[in-house]
């Protein structure tokens, strides 16, 4: 179990609250579904809960440890990644730059990942060409090069049609059985019903609910979330 503490975390910009104060322990096991409509705050938890961005109140802490002190145990992928104008091995291959891998290990490892998120025959294309959901699976591969225990997801099926998106949720799924972790940024209801385990609802900065999926679909208690649910905001 590896849990994520937030501690009266807040972020404000420009005198302006945007986030918190947010009060919560998250077990990051399995997928949890960060729900919320467009400005509700995802990405900015998503970001606090990473360590990416720093809180202007509070802390967020990791098995006891500051988020920011931890951030290579993690893996990030954002809606648009950057892509750089290599091969999609050496975009890959990257983040072992510095790791005391030999050649040959690297050369599993990305192999491996490649083969998981099913580009193993684009290897020594350029990343360049790769279409909008790829380019998300390449970012799945590459985000999970360091053995993370949790990868943090902000939109990624975004910009995909529902086949590519099907595609991704099935990795994702195959993934997560192998013991990765992942806290996922949608305004897709329906994924997040497919997909998750835990749902967290946004709304305005702050956690309107906090449960499990079954629950959150079922019986949804604050006013908030049955009006997004029902469509309404
Ligand atoms: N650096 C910043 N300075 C000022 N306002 C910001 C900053 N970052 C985010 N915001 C504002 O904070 C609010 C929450 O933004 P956030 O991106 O976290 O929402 P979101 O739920 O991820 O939305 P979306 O689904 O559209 O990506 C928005 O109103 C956004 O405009």
């Amino acid at each position: 179990m590896t849990l994520i503490v937030f501690h009266k975390t807040t972020y404000d910009a420009d005198g302006q609250s945007l986030v918190g104060p947010l009060n919560i322990t998250l077990d990051a096991t399995g997928v949890t579904a960060l729900l919320g409509h467009n400005g509700a705050g995802k990405s900015l938890f998503l970001q606090l809960a990473h360590g990416m961005l720093r809180p202007t109140d509070g802390r967020v802490e990791i098995d006891g440890q500051d988020v920011r002190e931890t951030r290579r145990t993690r893996g990030f992928i954002f809606q648009n990644n950057v892509l750089m104008r290599r091969s999609v091995a050496q975009n890959v291959a990257f983040a072992l730059a510095t790791s005391n891998m030999s050649p040959s290990q690297k050369s599993e490892r990305v192999d491996e990942l490649l083969t998981m998120v099913q580009l193993r025959d684009r290897a020594d294309q350029p990343a360049a060409l790769l279409s909008g959901g790829e380019a998300q699976r390449m970012a799945l591969a590459r985000a999970l090069i360091n053995d993370p225990s949790i990868v943090m997801m902000d939109e990624p099926t975004s910009s995909m049609d529902p086949g590519a998106t099907a595609q991704f949720e099935a990795i994702i799924t195959a993934v997560k059985s192998a013991g990765v972790g992942f806290i996922w940024a949608t305004h897709d209801r329906a994924q997040a019903q497919r997909c998750a385990d835990q749902v967290i609802f946004m709304e305005r900065g702050k956690i309107c609910e906090d449960s499990s999926a079954e629950d959150f679909f079922r019986m949804t208690r604050s006013d908030a979330a049955k009006r997004y649910l029902n469509g309404e905001i």
